[in-house]
């Protein structure tokens, strides 16, 4: 840790000025760890048929899963858990957080129009029909549409993104449930801050936050429809003819028995 004044002695002298040493705001950390967009490598010249949508979706899931975990590991507080803990988290969340950023890539690029899995594969309404998942790509396009109504700023997604990876949590509690729910709180407080940076009184303020929350419950019911859907295609893989990258494999055959058998808990900002 540096003390004020060693860290002061960092800043260039200038006679008179004292610069004040103020650490990185953590939602300017948030914005410099948060990873580049991915290509998906679609072959544009093939058919749009099912397999071939739904392969390249994974093989974009996998690329997204790399910079996930990269992310995860320099993203304040998460270091400080076990382990066993980081692992569980990012598994139990994957869906999610990758279902997240895909609404805030698709209200950017086309204001909720359409489905931006990525620069060279953005879903329009004839390829949700074609992806076999066309009620799941109106529920995401929703949350997309949501964020247009809202006009969500960056800081508030940012922590917000935070937020769904630590929002399941194993039935029996986490290694260290302590430092989770530290860590926890202090992003809850992030999300509050960012909130106020895009409202104008503390009524707007709580308003706002109370949406925000609404939404964070939102993604849970989706993307538990997801998880069935991807289940559902990982086991039927072979016949389906659909491919999966070796990193996403390990994860949902982890995740699998967890799910099924009720072991995972998620956490509700508001009653059903
Ligand atoms: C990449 C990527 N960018 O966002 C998302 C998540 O959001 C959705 C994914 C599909 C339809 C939707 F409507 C979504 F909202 C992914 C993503 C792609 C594949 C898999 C695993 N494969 S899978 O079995 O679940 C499936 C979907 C291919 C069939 C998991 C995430």
């Amino acid at each position: 840790e540096l003390n004020a004044s060693a860290a002061n002695a960092l800043v260039p002298h200038r006679p008179g000025v004292v610069t004040p040493f103020l650490p990185p705001s953590i939602c300017s950390v948030l914005e410099l760890i948060e990873p580049e967009e991915v290509y998906s490598g679609y072959d544009n010249s093939q058919p749009d048929t099912t397999d071939h949508l739904l392969s390249s979706l994974n093989r974009l899931a996998g690329k997204q899963m790399v910079r996930m975990v990269k992310w995860a590991k320099v993203l304040p507080g998460f270091r400080s858990l076990p382990i066993e803990d980081q692992i569980t988290l990012i598994q139990y969340s994957w869906m999610c957080l990758s279902s997240f950023c895909l609404s805030w890539r698709s209200y950017k690029h086309t204001n909720g129009q359409m489905l931006y899995f990525a620069p060279d594969l953005i879903f329009n309404e004839e390829r949700m029909q074609q992806s076999a998942m066309y009620d799941l790509c109106l529920g995401m396009r929703q949350v997309s549409q949501e964020f247009v109504r809202l006009q969500l700023t960056y800081d508030e997604f940012l922590s917000m993104k935070v937020l769904l990876l630590l929002s399941t949590v194993p039935k029996e509690g986490l290694k260290n449930q302590a430092a989770f729910e530290e860590m926890r709180v202090n992003y809850i407080k992030e999300l509050r801050r960012s909130v106020g940076k895009a409202t104008n009184n503390s009524g707007q303020t709580r308003q706002r936050f109370f949406q925000l929350t609404k939404l964070l419950d939102a993604m849970h019911d989706l993307v538990g429809n997801l998880l069935d859907f991807c289940f559902y295609t990982f086991r039927e893989s072979q016949a389906l003819k659909v491919e999966f990258p070796e990193m996403l494999v390990e994860i949902i055959s982890d995740q699998i028995p967890k799910v099924e058998s009720g072991l995972t808990h998620t956490i509700y900002f508001h009653k059903k």
